[in-house]
């Protein structure tokens, strides 16, 4: 202690005379006064930590007493203290705590016209930590709503940081709630039946038919429409057969069918089935036209028929004209070898 008061002494009357020979303006000296009080303050054992609150909160009260108080060291400082005490004990509050962990007299000593100040700043400063909101608050906030920096990952709420990564990716999964259930789903998708390669080959696709991309029917004579057709061969006395036809059906060979091609005033013969068909009165009246049914003339049909419109009744239309059966050549030959035998 006599060492602190020794050296506390020969900074007191160093400093007393730097300020004196440096200070010139009332203010400086204020502060001085101010420095000087606190020493004096630390160096009397009673009040430590009051005494430097004093100086810093009323300066103009005490500015002209800090002369006097510079050479009176031992007068009873417990008449200053008392009223500055009750004026303002924040701040005194505020520099107990400060002066404590900062060593105030070798402060005071080296800033010497703004101890007062530097006192008042860390006293607010101080006294802003407490009062303040804790920053952890605003930082999460802004690290959530901004960007996820991996430093305050821990500051972070553990349940936030994987709902925001997975939200991107797995909206699907988390999206399905949503949907409708699967039975619905099912429902509003297109039956199985009709998708995939059975569209194109039962219902949509043309089933056997191979030349129908564009219709080739050709515009009929006025007269000739199918209803006429249907007229005409419901009247027997037409003779849709052809003329000086016997009654009975005949037993036509190929060769006789090769002769009737619809050439040289021959009538037009086909066979379908067997059966053998004289087609000439049926020409007008083909709705896919005179060329295309006589392409089966003097021959068998069967095979043009079915590639273009298996569909159409072939016996509903040319029952009438009827001509024969098809016959090969060597039975036709026996049964006539047979007929001139009788
Ligand atoms: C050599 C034999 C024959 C050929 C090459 C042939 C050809 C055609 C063609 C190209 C069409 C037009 C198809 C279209 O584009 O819609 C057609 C239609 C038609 N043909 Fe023939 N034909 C033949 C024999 C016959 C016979 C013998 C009949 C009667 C028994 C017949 C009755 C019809 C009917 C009714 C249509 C209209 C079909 C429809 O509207 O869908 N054809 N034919």
């Amino acid at each position: 202690m006599g060492s602190l008061f020794a050296a506390a002494g020969s900074i007191f009357s160093r400093y007393t005379g730097a300020s004196a020979s440096k200070s010139s303006t009332p203010p400086d000296s204020k502060s001085e006064a101010n420095s000087a009080t606190a020493i004096n303050d630390h160096a009397s054992t009673t009040h430590d930590t009051t005494l430097p609150t004093l100086s810093s909160t009323e300066p103009e009260e005490e500015s002209p007493e800090t002369t006097p108080k510079a050479s009176a060291s031992n007068a009873p400082p417990p008449v200053l203290a008392v009223p500055t005490l009750s004026l303002d004990e924040g701040t005194t509050n505020n520099d107990s705590n400060a002066a404590t962990p900062s060593a105030p007299t070798p402060r005071g000593l080296t800033q010497k016209t703004t101890s007062a100040n530097s006192r008042n700043e860390t006293a607010t400063n101080e006294s802003q930590k407490p009062l303040m909101p804790p920053p952890p608050v605003p930082q999460t906030k802004q690290q959530t709503s901004t960007t996820s920096s991996t430093n305050t990952s821990s500051l972070m709420p553990p349940p936030s940081v994987p709902r925001l990564q997975p939200t991107g990716p797995p909206r699907l999964n988390a999206g399905s709630s949503l949907r409708p259930p699967p039975s619905a789903a099912a429902g509003l998708r297109a039956p199985p039946t009709n998708s995939g390669s059975r569209l194109s080959n039962s219902t949509l696709a043309p089933v056997p038919v191979k030349k129908s991309s564009a219709s080739r029917k050709v515009v009929l004579e006025p007269g000739y429409s199918p209803l006429d057709w249907a007229a005409l061969a419901a009247n027997p006395k037409n003779q849709l057969r052809g003329a000086n036809m016997p009654p009975g059906y005949l037993r036509v060979t190929p060769s006789m069918l090769k002769v009737q091609n619809g050439r040289k005033n021959r009538d037009a013969w086909t066979s379908y089935q067997g059966k053998v068909y004289n087609i000439q009165p049926y020409v007008p009246y083909h709705p896919g036209g005179k060329g295309e049914l006589l392409r089966g003339a003097g021959k068998d049909s069967a095979k043009l028929f079915q590639e273009i419109h298996p569909w159409v009744n072939w016996d509903g239309i040319l029952s009438e004209c009827l001509v024969g059966i098809l016959v090969s050549e060597n039975d036709a030959q026996a049964e006539e070898a047979l007929d001139a035998m009788d």
